[in-house]
């Protein structure tokens, strides 16, 4: 049955000479679905959960848009070519292609190990020239660098479905899909990870419960975020005894077309030519994380953990100091 789900590359393996060892050796594999894995963030965690363990992974990128995740796939391959890596259309923002996304899902695998709940997006975002520099001048200054506090606002959408684009998105589409998942990522004996990509950016003020969606305010990125922060908590609960845990990370400040979408009008050498400003910034706060690589630090973390040693209640940051230096740090929800 584990043949035929796995389809023709498992019945090629099955049937050459040395089927056996290669079989066996599939069957060892841990199974790792991440979000939004063509770029930024996600794209740099899975180049580094390859250099990790390039042949006990099976690594399945969730991409919404198949060419962007074919040229991922080829990079990732290219650097890593013994590696397992498998495509996903999926659009988080879509109720029907979550469903028929978790139902391919379990056709082809039937165990999944690691799930990056990572895909997210901030639309039409709104940068407060005037409050910046109030800021600047403030006592809160390293707060509003660290979380971008009271400078940004977002235009929201309405998707296909009739939900907000951002909380469909960021939290509901993942929501789906993780309950989708259940059977593959629920097995007596063995335990499995839920690692959600949170944000600094998330405020409780943001979030209210009686509109879950944000629909009536102008922070529905921090609201998703926030929300998010809750429903790993609610999981935890509701899995724990299932052998499923569920954590959130902040990946800081990351320099990604998340971020270039913030001010649409700076060229992409004028970031560039911030950098140094950004570097001095980190000495101040260590949420300057800046690259892809230094912002999946917590996602690759928290892979190298025993979920059961996990604080539910914390939330853990990527953080790089001023001199350059990655490492994890777990602050209280
Ligand atoms: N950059 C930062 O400073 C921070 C980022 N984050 C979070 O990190 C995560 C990754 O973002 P980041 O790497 O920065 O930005 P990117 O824009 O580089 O990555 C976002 C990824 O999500 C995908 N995505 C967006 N919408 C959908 C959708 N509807 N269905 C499927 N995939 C989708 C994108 O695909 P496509 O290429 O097709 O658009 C892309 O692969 C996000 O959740 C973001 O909120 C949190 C804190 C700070
Ligand atoms: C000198 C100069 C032009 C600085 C730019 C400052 C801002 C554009 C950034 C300062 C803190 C940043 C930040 C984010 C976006 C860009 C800033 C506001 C996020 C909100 C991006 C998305 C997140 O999830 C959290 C980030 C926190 C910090």
């Amino acid at each position: 049955m584990t043949l035929h789900r796995r389809g023709n590359q498992f019945l090629n393996q099955f049937s050459c000479a040395c089927c056996v060892t290669s079989l066996g050796f599939a069957e060892m594999r841990k199974v790792v679905l991440v979000t939004g894995a063509n770029s930024g963030v996600g794209l740099a965690l899975c180049e580094r959960l390859l250099s990790h363990d390039t042949e006990g992974l099976h690594l399945c990128l969730a991409c919404r848009n198949m060419q962007k995740a074919q040229a991922a796939r080829s990079d990732l391959l290219a650097s890593h070519p013994a590696a397992q890596v498998d495509l996903l259309q999926m659009d988080t923002s879509s109720v029907s292609s979550v469903l028929s996304a978790a139902q391919e899902f379990k056709v082809r695998y039937d165990r999944l190990d690691y799930l990056y709940l990572n895909a997210g997006i901030m639309p039409n975002p709104e940068f407060d020239v005037k409050a910046f520099f109030k800021g600047l001048f403030s006592s809160n200054v390293i707060t509003m660098f660290a979380t971008g506090e009271g400078i940004l606002t977002q235009k929201d959408g309405v998707t296909t479905d009739g939900l907000q684009q951002v909380f469909a998105t960021n939290l509901f589409g993942h929501f789906l899909l993780v309950r989708e998942l259940e059977p593959v990522l629920c097995h007596e004996g063995r335990t499995s990870q839920l690692v959600w990509t949170s944000s600094n950016n998330a405020h409780r003020s943001a979030f209210n419960p009686e509109d879950i969606q944000h629909r009536t305010g102008t922070q529905p990125y921090s609201s998703s975020k926030y929300a998010t922060d809750l429903l790993s908590l609610a999981f935890n609960q509701h899995y724990e005894k299932q052998g499923l845990y569920s954590s959130v990370i902040c990946p800081g400040f990351v320099m990604t077309n998340l971020t270039y979408g913030i001010l649409p009008s700076f060229p992409a050498i004028l970031w560039t030519l911030l950098m140094p400003v950004f570097w001095l910034i980190r000495v101040f706060t260590n949420t300057f994380t800046l690259t892809p690589y230094n912002g999946s630090e917590a996602l690759i973390w928290l892979f190298r953990q025993k979920p059961e040693s996990l604080d539910p209640y914390a939330k853990y940051h990527s953080l790089t100091s001023g001199l350059g230096n990655n490492y994890t740090q777990p602050h209280k929800v």
